[in-house]
């Protein structure tokens, strides 16, 4: 494990270096708002979603990984966009993320939304553009791989995936809220783009639909237990090591699993739903960092 998070911390780097590249410079005009966006991605996070998305890429034997480093710029985009949308007064009114200032409360509310915008856009330019690059080189495989990740990532991201999850979450703050609808808000909000890393990353590096399948599986199982896992910190960490404000939920009036289901079936579920997707990865390869990866999400502590 001690080897694990010494390369934990390289590959954090080596992803923060990646996607600062595919960021704007911020100058011009639009100085302001490529300045918002800028500090939004460049905060720190964990970065796990390009580092699913790199691991499962070599977990499915890909072999170019350059070619994979638009899409996982691309995906933290989107995170990043929606962790900012998220924090915003009409939502969750959060004043820290990533151990800073939400960028709202550091450049105003207009130009948090508008960053969020710029970030999800940037998302696809980025992708669009990776896709346009094999299209002129006249590699007809790789535009059908870029282009099929990028379909999934899209769509993960959309009102069928997270965007949707996102929604019934706000409409249910102060309300209510059914094993149901947790599970759909949780699939989808915190889901959705955790099972496009996995899926995006096994097609770009050529797999067929049956893997894509099993990660897409992989993905649910992760990301609804690193949601979780997500609501269980809320109430027992604190903000110095979240770098988020806690009990953020209870502030908002939110029904979380801990809530719902009480503590111990929340850590319980936690572990049996990593454990389920160890054993769909296995059924396709062996990648002993993507493996320890997961054991690290449930056992986190930010
Ligand atoms: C379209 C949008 C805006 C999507 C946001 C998706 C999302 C997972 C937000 C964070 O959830 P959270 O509020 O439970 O987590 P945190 O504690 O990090 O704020
Ligand atoms: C989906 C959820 C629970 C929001 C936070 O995601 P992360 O915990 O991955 O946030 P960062 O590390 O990227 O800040
Ligand atoms: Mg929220
Ligand atoms: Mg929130």
């Amino acid at each position: 494990m001690n080897n694990f998070k010494e390369q934990l911390s390289k590959e954090t780097s080596c992803i923060d270096n990646i996607i600062e590249k595919y960021l704007p410079e911020a100058k011009g005009h639009a100085e302001y708002i490529k300045s918002a966006m800028d500090y939004s991605v460049e905060a720190g996070g964990k970065r796990i979603r390009p580092m699913i998305m790199l691991e499962t890429y070599k977990l499915c034997n890909g072999t170019n990984e350059e070619e994979l480093y638009p899409f996982m710029a691309a995906l933290e985009m989107i995170h990043t966009y929606s962790l900012v949308h998220d924090d915003l007064p009409a939502m969750d009114n959060d004043d820290y993320r990533r151990g800073k200032l939400t960028t709202h409360k550091k450049f105003g509310e207009d130009f948090g939304i508008l960053a969020g915008d710029g970030l999800l856009n940037l998302a696809y330019e980025t992708m669009l553009s990776a896709i346009h690059k094999a299209a002129k080189t006249g590699d007809a495989q790789a535009v059908l791989r870029y282009s099929a990740a990028a379909d999934v990532i899209a769509n993960k991201a959309g009102v069928d995936g997270m965007v949707g999850g996102q929604s019934l979450d706000v409409m249910l703050t102060d309300k209510p809220m059914n094993e149901e609808q947790l599970d759909y808000i949780f699939r989808l909000k915190t889901g959705a783009l955790i099972e496009a890393a996995f899926m995006a990353g096994g097609i770009i590096a050529g797999c067929d639909e049956n893997v894509t399948k099993l990660l897409e599986e992989t993905g649910y199982n992760i990301g609804f237990a690193f949601q979780i896992k997500d609501d269980i910190l809320d109430v027992t960490s604190t903000q110095e090591v979240l770098g988020k404000p806690v009990l953020s939920d209870e502030r908002n009036n939110k029904t979380t699993y801990v809530t719902l289901y009480g503590m111990e079936k929340a850590e319980k579920d936690t572990a049996d739903m990593s454990v389920k997707a160890l054993e769909t990865l296995k059924t396709i390869g062996h990648n002993e960092y993507l493996e320890d990866l997961i054991t690290m999400l449930i056992h986190r502590d930010r």
